[in-house]
């Protein structure tokens, strides 16, 4: 394992700490959600889970987890989710791995959302890393031309499709965007189904540095 590995470990472990018996709980996806995953299995409470992806879905079976149908539920009470990019504020870019709009959709159906991470995440502002973008296949010509007014470069994922059937193109240069007006300018164009940022969704995050678990709440200054 290496040190971000193990780090990425460590706050997954530190988050599931939160997680208490009849919970439903949101699981998120990729690497550091995996650990999340793990750590929760381990702890052998009396949940049930709602999955942001089959990848997580099948891992968390796979560890005896039971994971409800998501198109049946209305509220989790706690999301433990990846990411990309999360600044100060806890505004987050997410969806490296496709899983965005899943993530967008349990994030805003919690009662309190926790994105873990190794401090590589960390930034000062959003707008360094590709911003994924999910697109009805059906409007793919018309908002590729959209989205290039609002990003200096675009990189469609090829012979891709999400969880949900669609296309994903990842907005790169928009250092100077305002992440807010981004977001709406986003989701105003017809065919736009998701997009990676996460600006009002999550409350806490627990982030590992050198084997150091720092927890950040909205609001509040770290502790
Ligand atoms: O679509 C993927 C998700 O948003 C992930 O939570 C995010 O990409 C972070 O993944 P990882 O923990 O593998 O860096």
């Amino acid at each position: 394992m290496t040190d971000r590995d193990a780090d990425k470990r460590l706050a997954a472990v530190a988050a599931v700490k939160e997680v208490c018996d009849d919970m439903l709980v949101g699981l998120g996806t990729g690497s550091t959600a995996a650990h999340a995953i793990a750590a929760l299995a381990d702890r052998r409470l009396a949940i049930e889970a709602v999955a942001t992806s089959r990848a997580s879905a099948d891992l968390a079976r796979s560890l005896g987890i039971k994971v409800r149908d998501f198109a049946e539920v209305t509220r989790i009470d706690l999301a433990i989710d990846g990411a990309d990019a999360i600044d100060a504020d806890l505004r987050a870019v997410k969806g490296a791995g496709g899983a965005m709009l899943r993530e967008k959709i349990v994030a805003a159906s919690a009662d309190r959302m926790i994105v873990i991470s190794d401090d590589s995440k960390q930034v000062e502002r959003l707008g360094g890393t590709k911003l994924p973008v999910e697109i009805l296949p059906f409007g793919r010509a018309f908002v590729t031309a959209r989205l290039s007014a609002l990003f200096q470069r675009l990189v469609e994922r090829a012979d891709y499709r999400t969880d949900n059937g669609n296309i994903v193109i990842d907005g790169h240069g928009w250092d100077d965007a305002d992440p807010a007006a981004l977001a709406d300018a986003l989701m105003a164009i017809p065919g736009v189904v998701g997009h990676g940022l996460f600006l009002n969704e999550i409350d806490a995050a627990y982030i590992a540095g050198n084997g150091i678990v720092t927890r950040l709440e909205r609001g509040r200054q770290a502790r």
